[in-house]
């Protein structure tokens, strides 16, 4: 391919990518492909391979690689060569009669020829494209098989959930008895949880404190059926509302769980449907959306954008400025310079936005089990107090378990607090009788307590 060629190949595919609506939602939505664990632990996948057939279907044939594969993808060089050599070859050997043998070819005849080489030529062209289609196709089903079989390391349950008796009970129902742990990718010799056992009522309210790495967040995760505990643990170590929790339709147990975590990435999507995705039969209920933006803390932030909570966060198709030609006034430079930016939020602002999408999840009215973990990281103080604020004013009906390091309002407030150290359970109580313990959970407190009095003494 000529420099020329190869120059106007990447404009048209790149101003193609840029502008077509069709083609940014497909590479947005294999983005959201690329976390398979946040889809699954928020249940968007179905919302999210339809929407990808949608997509797909919008663009067409044309294929969905990055434009910078596209551009300087080139097919095998033997088929090229084949395909060069293979449409030249019936003119060369008319050429070659014409000089030899003047009087065996018409003009007429070459003519036909001409046509016919022409013709010969597209469709090895055409024969070399659908080898590459037939090439990404195969990859396709490759990927497809592979996930089809970690779909099957983890067995769905038969049950629907919740069921119509424990329905009416005002949130989830847990027991955890004997449970053990250990990621399967761990490199560790001891487990990650050890012996653990507590039982919470529908509707408490549990806080999750200790040290890092003590296995707070992995009991959230065995709890939302993120993971299974070890086949020692036995069938029963997790009961949500007095059965096995295997034994639910994971799809159902994943609509009546709302997580908040600490992961704070956006996909490249509308801020809209950044929250819509919470309630995603609902995600164009604009009425709803704004209630759940106020819920989360997001105003503010979403206001002061030129295009509110229609502004696209797609920075993967706007930011990809390597390799252009040098020239300002190029056309591809200038075709950039025209396209919108996704903003820069900061790290609090997304974590509202993501908050706002809990919210958004919450007005389904599905859920019965709220799981908290540390989700106000980047919060200015007052934010964190309105989240928790909020969240506790929607408890009505639901389990909620917060995973937290800050002392404060929420373990006050708990049901009972349960105090992790190395895998393990170490004490468990309300706030006053932990502290009368005067063992982990003082020791955690009273270290938060000093450094606020420390500050204030050197603020004075
Ligand atoms: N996917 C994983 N694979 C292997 N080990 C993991 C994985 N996730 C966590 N761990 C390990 O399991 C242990 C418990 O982790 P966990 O995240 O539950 O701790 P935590 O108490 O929530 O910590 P923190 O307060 O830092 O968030 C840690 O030693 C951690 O390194």
């Amino acid at each position: 391919m000529s420099m020329l060629a190869e120059s106007s190949l990447y404009d048209f595919v790149f101003i193609y990518y840029s502008r077509n609506q069709a083609y940014l939602r497909v590479r947005a939505i294999l983005h959201m492909m690329n976390d398979p664990a946040q889809l699954i632990e928020h249940g968007l996948g179905p919302y999210v391979l339809e929407e990808y057939q949608h997509a797909r279907k919008a663009v067409g044939s044309l294929s969905d690689e990055h434009p910078y594969v596209q551009a300087y993808e080139n097919p095998d060089p033997f088929l090229t060569f084949f395909a060069r050599v293979g449409s030249d070859l019936p003119m060369l050997y008319g050429t070659y009669l014409v000089l030899t043998e003047p009087s065996s070819i018409s003009v007429a005849q070459f003519s036909i020829m001409q046509r016919s080489a022409s013709v010969l030529s597209s469709s090895i062209t055409e024969i070399i494209s659908s080898a590459s289609t037939f090439r990404d196709r195969c990859h396709s089903i490759k990927e497809l098989y592979r996930a089809e079989i970690s779909v099957g390391v983890m067995k769905d349950g038969a049950v629907a959930y919740p069921d119509p008796i424990h329905e009416e009970m005002g949130g989830m129902a847990i027991e955890v008895r004997n449970l053990h742990f250990s990621y399967p990718e761990a490199a560790t010799t001891t487990p990650t949880l050890h012996d653990i056992n507590f039982s919470i009522k529908p509707g408490q309210l549990v806080v999750i404190v200790g040290a890092n790495g003590s296995g707070k967040s992995t009991i959230l995760k065995l709890l939302t059926r993120v993971y299974d505990p070890d086949a020692a643990s036995g069938p029963d170590s997790i009961l949500v509302d007095e059965r096995p929790i295997s034994e639910y339709r994971l799809g159902d147990l994943r609509r009546a769980t709302s997580m908040l975590n600490q992961d704070h990435e956006l996909y490249p999507l509308s801020l809209r449907e950044n929250i819509g995705l919470g309630y995603v039969e609902k995600h164009n209920d604009l009425a709803l959306i704004q209630r759940a933006i106020e819920l989360g803390g997001a105003s503010h932030c979403i206001e002061k954008l030129k295009d509110g909570m229609e502004t696209k966060m797609d920075e993967e198709s706007y930011s990809d400025k390597w390799d252009l030609p040098a020239e300002e006034e190029h056309p591809l430079n200038v075709e950039l310079a025209g396209l919108p930016t996704a903003p820069t939020l900061s790290g609090g602002e997304k974590q509202r936005i993501v908050a706002s999408r809990t919210f958004m999840r919450f007005m389904s009215g599905k859920t019965r089990l709220v799981a908290v973990d540390e989700p106000t990281s980047a919060f200015d103080a007052a934010g964190e107090q309105a989240l928790f604020d909020n969240l506790l004013s929607m408890r009505e009906g639901k389990t909620m378990i917060v995973v937290t390091h800050r002392f404060g309002t929420l373990t006050r407030q708990a049901d009972f607090i349960i105090c992790m150290k190395d895998g393990t359970i170490k004490e468990r109580g309300s706030h006053n009788e932990l502290m009368k313990l005067d063992g982990e959970y003082a020791n955690l407190y009273n270290i938060q307590a000093r450094a606020f009095v420390d500050d204030e003494k050197k603020e004075r």
